[in-house]
């Protein structure tokens, strides 16, 4: 591959990184404001591990629900939470620092962005969950050289196969991913257009969150739910408890060992493609279009990878954690567009949505003729 010439970057780097530029900097008005900036974002990058852990507290002494309503003090605080109150203080603070918490005098409440935390479903149990990830995490060189033996690789065993897998994994898992579907269904369904669809099935489907969503926004459309077998009786109980259980058919297998049903002129992968290497994504979208008839329509939505742009949400939070698992990786809505193309799909469209840190969507068409 070709390099261009670094000349200037080079240049640039040489200069940022000598203390003396940066004194010098700091004392023009012109250049400070950029200096001020930068030295902002380092040390947000440095602290954020410790921001993340004063969120964590947060969460699991539940703060943001016991002032919610009420402001109090940092004693009363530490008395409903029996913690010492001194270290109640410094978490309130960090909190308020953190913008989570208002402070006015002594009294702290929930703030917005803490309220806003609280409404987004699943997401209080997915900052509890982090702990796995953190520990994964504590040793970072040896972690990126690959010579960790990370917990969760073990968090979602089935991942790797129905094989892998039993009841209680598999319900466990499905809690916390349908929780947090609400929101990608929402991102999903305002960046792409079902008119015209008669029969949608979703491939990967969990316990029917997003065909939930799509039965409430497309009343007519015929709806179909492929996942594991393990995954049948938690998708079951989760419809019937939604009283779609004759409105939405339900099919169990393998697509890494079978071919998909037929029928569905429409197949949606939801979170699916990142949980899985090349070779089974190269497979699983074959099956897909397999699946399809001509001018039938895949949908592809999961976070991404900013590939020749990276973005933090694609590149530093779900390539890590894929990488965690020991299983898939964040693609870039290219990688997909060309897997995509390489299983036999034409149209290739990338959706842009509003949160791309929730989902991103690659749609793509069966050809109607092959030639
Ligand atoms: C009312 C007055 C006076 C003013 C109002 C002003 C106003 C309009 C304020 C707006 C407030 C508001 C409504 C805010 C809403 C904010 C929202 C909806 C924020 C949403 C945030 C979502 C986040 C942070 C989502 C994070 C998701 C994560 C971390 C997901 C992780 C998923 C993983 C790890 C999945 C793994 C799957 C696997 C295992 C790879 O297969
Ligand atoms: C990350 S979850 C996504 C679930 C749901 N689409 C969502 O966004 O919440 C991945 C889903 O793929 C399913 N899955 C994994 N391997 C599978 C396989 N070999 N055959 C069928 N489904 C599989 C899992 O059971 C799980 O429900």
């Amino acid at each position: 591959m070709r390099r261009s010439r670094p000349g200037w970057a080079a240049l640039r780097n040489r200069l940022v990184a000598s203390p003396r530029f940066q004194a010098w900097a700091a004392r023009w008005p012109l250049v400070r404001r950029i200096s001020g900036h930068e030295g902002t974002a380092l040390f947000g990058l440095v602290s954020g591990f410790v921001q993340s852990q004063c969120l964590a507290a947060l969460v699991e002494f539940e703060i943001f629900e016991l002032l919610m309503e009420d402001r109090l003090d940092a004693d009363a605080v530490a008395r409903h939470r029996g913690l010492p109150r001194d270290r109640a203080r410094v978490l309130l603070q960090a909190g308020a620092a953190l913008k989570l918490l208002d402070r006015r005098g002594d009294g702290y409440m929930t703030a917005r962005r803490g309220a806003a935390l609280m409404g987004v479903p699943g997401l209080t149990a997915m900052i509890s969950h982090h702990a796995v990830l953190y520990r994964d995490l504590s040793d970072p060189v040896a972690f990126f050289r690959g010579e960790t033996e990370t917990e969760l690789a073990h968090f979602w065993p089935y991942v790797l196969g129905a094989e892998g897998a039993d009841d209680a994994q598999a319900a466990r898992y499905s809690a916390l991913m349908s929780d947090s579907q609400g929101l990608v269904a929402d991102e999903t369904l305002d960046a792409v257009r079902l008119r015209g669809v008669r029969h949608l099935m979703d491939v990967g489907g969990g316990s029917g969150a997003f065909l939930r969503a799509v039965a409430a926004r497309y009343p007519a459309l015929d709806l179909t739910l492929f996942d594991l077998p393990q995954v049948a009786p938690v998708a079951r109980k989760a419809l019937a408890a939604h009283g779609l259980d004759g409105r939405i058919a339900l099919e169990s297998g393998s697509f890494r060992d079978e071919s998909l049903p037929r029928g569905a002129d429409a197949i949606s992968l939801v979170r699916v493609l990142y949980d899985h290497g090349d070779d089974t994504v190269g497979a699983l979208l074959v099956r897909v279009h397999d699946a399809l008839p001509p001018g039938g329509r895949v949908i592809v939505s999961e976070p991404m990878s900013g590939g020749a742009r990276p973005e933090s949400a694609g590149d530093v939070y779900f390539a890590t954690y894929t990488l965690a698992m020991r299983t898939g990786r964040a693609r870039s809505a290219d990688e997909i567009a060309a897997a995509l193309r390489a299983a036999g799909f034409g149209a290739v469209r990338h959706r842009p949505t509003t949160r791309p840190f929730v989902t991103s969507v690659v749609e793509a068409w069966k050809p109607v003729s092959q030639d």
